[in-house]
């Protein structure tokens, strides 16, 4: 099958310089020859060039809202491009802002596609609910038709519509969540399987409950937003926001493998790898992390 790559090279949903080097470490550690290497037409369509912008709002809570915005639009227009060419898109970050591009392009091309957020973090508070101000801690808000009301006005976003009911997302993951984004989800009962979950039933009941959660017919197209930090810092130290208590790689490998096997997997984000965090040996295990999770995204399997 087909894939389109991008490199998606956003930092300012966050503080932490160096996730705009995210794309260039994955391909650096082999991604795209291991995706080849799987009998895969790939083609890398590089790294977008973000324009850069002066901030022109500063009472804003969210920051940088010029520069997300316009990156937002930028995804957006390569995401939909890419999969209306008839490939799968894999879009590499770069922080989690870039989701609101990636989930919204997707939209353009599969209006009632599903989301599975994979993440120590729901990533849905609004502008108003965020402690930071940081964009990454707010994609989702920004996406969900039923969260608009809450919204403030924000300015440099008039191309990205909500595009997502809170039935069609499916949390895995979840171990630090705001009390802003716990009202959010218990109000609009988006299914959620926290970490707690995970070890109170085991992933493969949480994958399969997440599923048919989201698509009890097993007919739509998946979005799977997949953020680094979901798996155990000890898995992906090189990141933003760690969190203790992550999955590991067996059950990222599984979310994964699962999520192939549908075959309805059309838009993978693979966020939040900061090669500028940590040292040396901390940049190759997240990078290699995040390979193998990409590789069982798109057909490798531990079974052969
Ligand atoms: C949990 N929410 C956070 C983190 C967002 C992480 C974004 B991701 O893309 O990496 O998932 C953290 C907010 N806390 C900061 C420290 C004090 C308590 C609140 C936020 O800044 O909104
Ligand atoms: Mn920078
Ligand atoms: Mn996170
Ligand atoms: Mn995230």
């Amino acid at each position: 099958s087909k894939v389109g790559v991008i490199g998606v090279p956003i930092h300012m949903g966050q503080p932490r310089p160096g996730t705009e080097h995210g794309p260039e470490a994955m391909r650096e550690g082999g991604l795209i020859s291991k995706l080849e290497g799987l009998g895969l037409d790939v083609e890398d369509q590089g790294d977008l060039f973000l324009e850069k912008h002066d901030e022109d709002i500063h009472d804003h809570p969210a920051k940088n809202v010029k520069n997300v915005g316009s990156a937002s639009s930028q995804i957006a227009d390569s995401v939909y491009n890419t999969i209306k060419s008839g490939r799968t898109c894999l879009a590499l970050g770069g922080d989690h802002s870039m989701a609101i591009g990636s989930i919204y392009g997707h939209s353009l091309a599969e209006p009632d596609h599903v989301v599975i957020w994979v993440d120590a973090h729901a990533d849905i508070n609004t502008p108003l609910t965020s402690s930071s101000g940081n964009m990454h801690g707010m994609p989702l808000s920004f996406l969900v038709k039923e969260v608009q009301p809450y919204l403030p006005d924000i300015p440099h976003f008039d191309n990205i519509k909500p595009c997502l009911s809170a039935k069609n997302i499916a949390y895995i993951g979840l171990r630090d969540v705001d009390p802003g984004e716990r009202y959010i989800i218990e109000k609009l009962g988006i299914h959620s399987f926290s970490m707690t979950e995970v070890d109170k039933f085991g992933i493969k009941d949480c994958v399969e409950k997440a599923l048919h959660a989201v698509d009890p017919e097993g007919n739509k197209p998946i979005h799977l937003s997949f953020d680094i930090d979901a798996l155990d810092p000890s898995l992906a130290p090189s990141t933003g926001t760690p969190v203790p208590g992550g999955l590991s790689i067996r059950e990222g490998n599984y979310i994964a493998e699962e999520l192939a096997a549908t075959g309805r997997l059309t838009c993978v984000d693979l966020a939040e790898v900061n090669p500028k965090l940590g040292n040396d040996r901390d940049n190759e295990t997240t990078v290699r992390s995040a390979i193998t999770i990409i590789q069982h995204c798109f057909g490798n399997r531990r079974q052969g």
